[in-house]
């Protein structure tokens, strides 16, 4: 099942999955598509969806015990009837909430509840705002990582420049994470690439010079970033939770039809 959202001149605007909490399609003010959805992507267990904006947690990439970008992307989530995050100044706005289910329990065995606001501001940005909450009852302590991986739409990927990490130190996934230094002024695209952005700065730019499009991205509590060349992007937190304590981060997608070369 899916959400559809609409903005208030009726173009849908952006588009939710229960399977996986995931967002498929944003639109911008113009109706432009601003998200990739592989042609391929099948929207049942047990894949995660190819494209959109997916979900992962507890865990990202394969370190841990869970699968490959953990679980969350391949659960049905539940709308969240009584949403405790704050108000968002968006008339359009989802809420869903991801628990534990006993299966999980097996090679997680935690019980917690994790929140995601899908917002659209009325310049068109999309806001995500996610919030946990550890409930283990015997009070322990849980270890997670969370990210938003996100698929941009583009054009040729050598058209594309991402701007904000320069001088950033990554672990290079195709050297077996070695540590690096960026070195240039913005990063391109001219063979594969896969990496971690440590300590990313709030603001990070994209550039497509082929569509003539700007993705602005900025991000609360989630230090690193992720590139891979060809279409996505992923933003991580990595925390440990104490009992009752909760944790809240957020990921704005601003596009514009600004082109700097
Ligand atoms: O195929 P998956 O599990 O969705 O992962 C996609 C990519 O996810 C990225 O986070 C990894 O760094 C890549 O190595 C991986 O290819």
């Amino acid at each position: 099942m899916c959400i559809n959202a609409f903005n208030t001149s009726r173009f849908l605007c952006y588009q939710v999955y229960l399977y996986g909490g995931q967002v498929t399609s944003w639109k911008n003010n113009s109706g432009e598509q601003q998200l990739f959805l592989s042609k391929k992507a099948s929207f049942k267990p047990p894949k995660a969806i190819r494209g959109g904006i997916q979900i992962c947690f507890p865990q990202l990439g394969n370190h841990g015990v869970v699968e490959q970008h953990g679980f969350a992307r391949n659960r049905l989530w539940s709308v969240d009837e009584s949403p405790p995050l704050p108000d968002t100044t968006s008339d359009c706005h989802i809420d869903l909430i991801l628990k534990q289910s006993e299966e999980d329990m097996k090679t997680w065995p935690h019980s917690y509840e994790l929140r995601l606001q899908v917002a659209l501001s009325p310049r068109g940005d999309l806001i995500l705002t996610s919030r946990i909450k550890n409930k283990n009852a015997d009070g322990k302590p849980f270890q997670f990582t969370f990210a938003y991986h996100t698929y941009f739409s583009v054009s040729d990927i050598s058209e594309v420049r991402v701007e904000g990490l320069d001088t950033l130190d990554y672990h290079d996934n195709l050297q077996s994470k070695i540590r690096c230094t960026e070195q240039g002024d913005a990063v391109v695209f001219e063979s594969e690439v896969d990496r971690i952005y440590l300590s990313a700065p709030p603001k990070i730019v994209t550039i497509d010079h082929e569509k003539k499009r700007t993705f602005v991205l900025r991000k609360k509590e989630l230090p690193d970033v992720g590139e891979l060349a060809s279409f996505f992007f992923l933003n991580l937190a990595y925390s440990i939770l104490w009992k009752h304590e909760w944790l809240l981060w957020h990921l704005i997608l601003f596009t514009s039809m600004v082109c700097r070369r």
